[in-house]
């Protein structure tokens, strides 16, 4: 019997193992952050089962409302709503929530909660029933107000310079689970059969350079001088068009492989379309993370001072050299 172990190769690391070596790092951590990244988790697992099986059960559709922001609430909106919400409440560690899907902010009734977080429950919803894919965002902050008290607004409206933690869930070919707490951007796989996220993308960096560009040119006729002189430049340099239409899939894309989002101010979008709090402060956070750029054409997306928890902004992220070249377009 030969005594040579065979090689078996290792699964990789579990989040779970992930997070709790992340929180050794920090003597004083108290784990609640970390029990709060893995309710988001926990949450996005139901959400991907409900997913994979959207053609077979009923969520496909419209649910027949509308939400604050004018848009129609397709059933997976409302559903993962919900659900991220539930998981979010009885995981004790978020004293308030806003939401995508919610006019005003939703005080959990867990006082003692030292967390806030922002949420957009399901990107991309134009995409849902077409089997394209679609993505959850979201944002924790600590809270301002004392614990022991319900939330205040102004614990909602803080720039994501105080993001403590930010990430995205891709409900692509593969799940995939993108976040950081920052200290580096880290990305695992779902793995079905084992239901855990495995480590796949350790300390992921983007490329300072890209030859993608990603923006919905069907907007073209409404948009600056300034942004049509940088997609011709894109065009004379054979940059690659690609827009999926999910800010996450686009977003995710363009983060492994070099390029550029951007989601400019049309005359009909004074400010564009993407929320600052639900949307661009955790990708901004990631992006910056990787070593990539996010600007709303003027100044850096963390720095903007928040108003209301609804506001949209303009967005230009991703490659360092490629989203400072766009604002030198002054677009
Ligand atoms: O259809 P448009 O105008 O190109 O907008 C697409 C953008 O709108 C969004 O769908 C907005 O997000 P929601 O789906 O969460 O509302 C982004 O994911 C996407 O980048
Ligand atoms: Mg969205
Ligand atoms: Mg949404």
């Amino acid at each position: 019997m030969s005594n040579t172990t065979p090689h078996v190769p290792s699964v990789g690391r579990t989040l779970d193992r992930f997070i709790k070596q992340d929180q050794a790092q920090f003597p004083n951590a108290t784990g609640d952050l970390s029990q709060l990244l893995r309710d988001i988790a926990w949450a996005s697992k139901i959400i991907h089962r409900e997913i994979n099986r959207a053609g077979l059960i009923d969520i496909t559709g419209s649910y027949g409302t509308h939400n604050i922001q004018g848009e129609e609430q397709q059933k997976l909106d409302v559903i993962a709503n919900v659900r991220f919400i539930r998981a979010l409440k009885n995981g004790g560690e978020v004293c308030g929530i806003i939401s995508e899907e919610d006019d005003d902010f939703i005080d959990t009734g867990n006082l003692n909660g030292k967390y806030i977080v922002a949420i957009d429950p399901l990107d991309g919803s134009s995409n849902i029933d077409v089997n394209v894919s679609i993505g959850t965002i979201f944002s924790i902050y600590r809270r301002k107000s004392p614990l022991g008290t319900p939330p205040v607004l102004e614990d909602f409206l803080q720039k994501g310079t105080e993001q403590v933690g930010a990430g995205y869930v891709l409900y692509g070919s593969s799940t995939m689970l993108v976040y950081t707490t920052g200290h580096g951007v880290n990305a695992f796989t779902y793995e079905n059969s084992l239901g855990e996220y495995i480590l796949s993308k350790p300390h992921l960096q983007t490329p300072d350079d890209g030859k993608i560009y990603s923006i919905n040119e069907g907007n073209y006729n409404d948009l600056s001088e300034g942004v049509k002189n940088y997609l011709n430049y894109c065009k004379e340099k054979k940059y690659s068009a690609r827009y999926i239409g999910s800010l996450v899939a686009d977003f995710h894309r363009n983060l492994l492989k070099g390029g550029i989002f951007m989601y400019p101010a049309t005359a009909k979008d004074k400010n564009g379309k993407l929320r600052l709090m639900h949307e661009c402060n955790a990708l901004a956070f990631i992006v910056e993370q990787a070593g990539g750029v996010a600007s709303d054409g003027k100044q850096r997306i963390l720095e903007i001072e928040p108003t209301s928890i609804h506001q949209r902004v303009p967005l230009y992220i991703g490659s360092k050299n490629m989203v400072e070249k766009a604002i030198a377009f002054n677009p």
